[in-house]
């Protein structure tokens, strides 16, 4: 860590620190409520220790993407941590206006409070370089009220975003307990990759799992790679199946023509060490059904892996010494759609294989599953770890190493 500040290197008595932190939660899709809280539970000795240390403490963070149905406010997240740590944190729905800045002058020694979604700032998620961001209206109206910038946001350490990469520009910073855990005990993780290595790569973000696919095969890091979940159904489109409306509409913000190349032209030169399902479950009338990839298309969602799909990738699991998991692998909010992600975990952890989870839903579900506790580690982060685990820097990292 010497390459970082961490906590102990700043007194934070009387000092107003911001952190930055990732709260990013799985929620009900019907009532918008969380439906796991891993990711609070861990910021709580970050928030403990600044505020013991007398510092008054402003969280920013985020949850869900602009657009998208888990786009909320935080107050469910404040309200979840003051419960963690027994003291309030209260929720201003505010970032740079003039509430956000009176409640901050105003905060005294050993208080905290959170921000509003720091995803509604329209240039939060430009990638831009640090440079750029810390030109920012929020760097530039935030910077002069704070005396240290903390970083606790691991999850989304591999985004050059705004809030990650702008502040530490001009504050003295430091990363955060989290932050600092993660990078020391993935580090050793990925260096000495028990072999066979095998990648189960699901969830909704396939762009970004394109994007490591190749590295992970090419580094050896992996040597097979089973893809699931909305992953598995844009590959299954690289690779010509037609999945039919409903599924191909579920691709539709991720599946550009450049994704689409990409995953095709996987196929042609790694396809071999690629393995997607061969059945499908989708969603007819509210029912669970299994249907061959080759039945398809059909006027129903694919929700998950199927029967046969499952058994076939636990024969793979089974003899590798690494399993990392990374996206679920089907529409885990529906119970009937759990037991492609709850087989593959439940596989992973009967191996004897060095097991790592990641990714905000996959630990929810894992947590869900009662499983969490049947790995050799859990990380917060999903994309990030991946990105970490292949050995490419990460911006929200390399924006706190000391200069
Ligand atoms: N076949 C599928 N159809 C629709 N949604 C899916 C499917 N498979 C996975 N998902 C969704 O992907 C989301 C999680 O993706 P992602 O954010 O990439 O995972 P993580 O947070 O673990 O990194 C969940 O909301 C889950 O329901
Ligand atoms: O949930 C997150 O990442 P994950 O889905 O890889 O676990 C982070 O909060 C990053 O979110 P983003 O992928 O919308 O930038």
């Amino acid at each position: 860590m010497k390459q970082f500040n961490t906590l102990d290197d700043f007194h934070f008595e009387d000092k107003t620190v911001l952190l930055r932190v990732d709260i990013n939660c799985p929620l009900d899709k019907e009532t918008l409520k969380l439906t796991d809280d891993n990711r609070i539970r861990h910021i709580v000795p970050t928030v403990r220790e600044l505020l013991d240390d007398g510092a008054k403490v402003v969280i920013i963070a985020h949850q869900g993407r602009p657009g998208d149905w888990d786009f909320i406010d935080l107050q469910q997240h404040a309200e979840c941590l003051s419960k963690y740590l027994s003291k309030q944190v209260r929720y201003v729905d505010d970032i740079l206006g003039d509430v956000a800045i009176s409640e901050i002058k105003n905060l005294t020694p050993g208080n905290v409070i959170m921000l509003k979604n720091i995803r509604e700032l329209p240039y939060e998620l430009e990638k831009k370089s640090a440079e750029e961001h810390a030109n920012s209206e929020l760097v530039k109206t935030l910077a002069p009220l704070f005396d240290y910038y903390v970083n606790d946001a691991f999850a989304t350490a591999h985004r050059s975003q705004c809030s990650l990469v702008g502040p530490p520009c001009v504050l003295p910073s430091a990363v955060g307990r989290l932050m600092e855990k993660e990078l020391t005990a993935l580090s050793s993780v990925f260096s000495d990759t028990n072999h066979p290595s095998v990648f189960i790569l699901g969830g909704s973000k396939f762009s970004d799992s394109i994007k490591v696919m190749d590295r992970a095969l090419t580094s050896k890091a992996a040597d097979i790679i089973i893809l699931v979940g909305l992953t598995a159904s844009a590959f299954l489109v690289a690779r010509g199946v037609d999945v039919g409306e409903p599924s191909r509409k579920a691709l539709e913000a991720e599946l550009t023509p450049e994704t689409l190349d990409a995953a095709k032209k996987l196929l042609r030169e790694r396809g071999e060490h690629i393995l997607l399902p061969f059945d499908v479950a989708v969603e007819e009338d509210g029912k669970r059904k299994n249907m061959l990839v080759g039945d398809l298309p059909i006027n129903a969602p694919i929700y998950d892996i199927g029967k046969g799909s499952i058994e076939k990738f636990t024969k793979v699991i089974d003899p590798a010494k690494t399993v990392f998991m990374s996206g679920p692998a089907g529409l885990i909010e529906k119970e009937q759609f759990t037991a492609g992600t709850r087989d593959l975990m439940t596989a992973m952890a009967h191996s004897d294989a060095y097991t790592l989870l990641g990714g905000g839903h996959t630990v929810g579900a894992a947590e869900r599953f009662g499983m969490s506790e049947r790995f050799s580690y859990v990380s917060t982060a999903g994309g990030a770890l991946e990105t970490f685990i292949l050995g490419k820097p990460l911006p929200a990292v390399e924006a706190l190493r000391k200069k």
